[in-house]
């Protein structure tokens, strides 16, 4: 399976919330990083066909997924950002609803369904309502509806709205399982849901790709960026106002402080290995206001 973006653009109001957008899938992980407003759920909304974009093209397998019709969504596992269920649905229901809209056969979809409601640890909740679960348990319904039908192309946008953290990790897990051949493509804002799982980062600004690397590259590629500085409680002002910091750590009289910054900040300051944090930092901020 492969996905190329080709130059795609698409504006709202005269604004671009995508600019000349490239970018190559194969298999493997891919996460979607980028600030509120980058343009994720855009570029999620015109591969699965919901939006058309002003210029570019989506091609799966060298072909404009546009002029495939419906057949190319019979690859394609979708969970919104905001999916809507319906409430008196129960869940073995709407999972046996979703199989026939996927026009998977009922008794393969059932034994699908039983399956994945268990790896996302549901089996218990097969027979509620939809409306009666909590926010995260609607959420985990969302992922398991996403991927019946074993689909080549999972797209999955803010999967982890609402997960606990044990959740969170039994979500990465099943991931990493499922992506074996396919092409996983998860969009979010929250680093760690990424950073151990994706083969490769694509790091969306202002509608624009500013980077598509594996995260050992996009973390090596800020060697001699990030520094520990020492402040005590009288000059940690003046560092924060001047800092680009990343985190900030009492320690009895001192303050430990993860700065980002092109040049040493400090005259003590020691240089430390990046994590993807940083680099989202380093690509993504402002400079923060304390
Ligand atoms: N229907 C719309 N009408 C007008 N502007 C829109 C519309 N949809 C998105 N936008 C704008 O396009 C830009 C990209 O939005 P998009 O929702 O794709 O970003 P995102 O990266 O998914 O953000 P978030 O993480 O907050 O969901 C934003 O500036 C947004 O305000």
């Amino acid at each position: 399976m492969k996905v190329a973006f080709k130059e795609i653009s698409k504006q709202y109001k005269g604004k671009y919330a995508l600019h000349n957008f490239s970018a190559e899938l194969e298999r493997g992980v891919y996460g979607l990083l980028g600030t509120n407003g980058a343009g994720k759920t855009t570029l999620i909304n015109i591969l699965v066909g919901i939006l058309k974009s002003d210029k570019g093209q989506v091609l799966i397998n060298d072909i404009d997924a546009r002029k495939s019709g419906v057949q190319f969504l019979s690859h394609i596992g979708y969970l919104p950002q905001f999916p809507q269920f319906y409430k008196n649905f129960e869940v073995m229901d709407f999972l046996k609803y979703m199989c026939l809209l996927k026009e998977i056969p009922l008794q393969q979809g059932e034994k699908r369904a039983k399956e994945l409601l268990e790896v996302v640890n549901l089996s218990s909740a097969a027979r509620k309502k939809i409306g009666a679960l909590s926010g995260g348990m609607r959420q985990r319904v969302g992922i398991a509806q996403a991927m019946l039908g074993d689909p080549d192309i999972l797209i999955l946008d803010e999967p982890t709205a609402g997960l606990d953290p044990q959740e969170r990790i039994r979500f990465r897990n099943l991931i990493t399982k499922f992506s074996e051949n396919r092409i996983v493509l998860l969009a979010t804002h929250i680093v760690s849901d990424i950073e151990f799982i994706a083969n490769q980062v694509i790091l969306l600004k202002d509608g624009q790709l500013l980077k598509q690397d594996t995260p050992q590259a996009l973390m090596e590629s800020l060697n001699g960026k990030v520094w520990h500085v020492i402040a005590t409680d009288k000059t940690l002002d003046e560092k924060l106002k001047r800092l680009k910091i990343s985190n900030m750590q009492r320690d009895q009289d001192n303050i430990l402080l993860r700065v980002i910054d092109d040049e040493k900040p400090d005259e003590h300051a020691a240089s430390v290995q990046a994590n993807l944090e940083d680099v989202f930092l380093y690509y993504f901020g402002e400079g923060e206001q304390w």
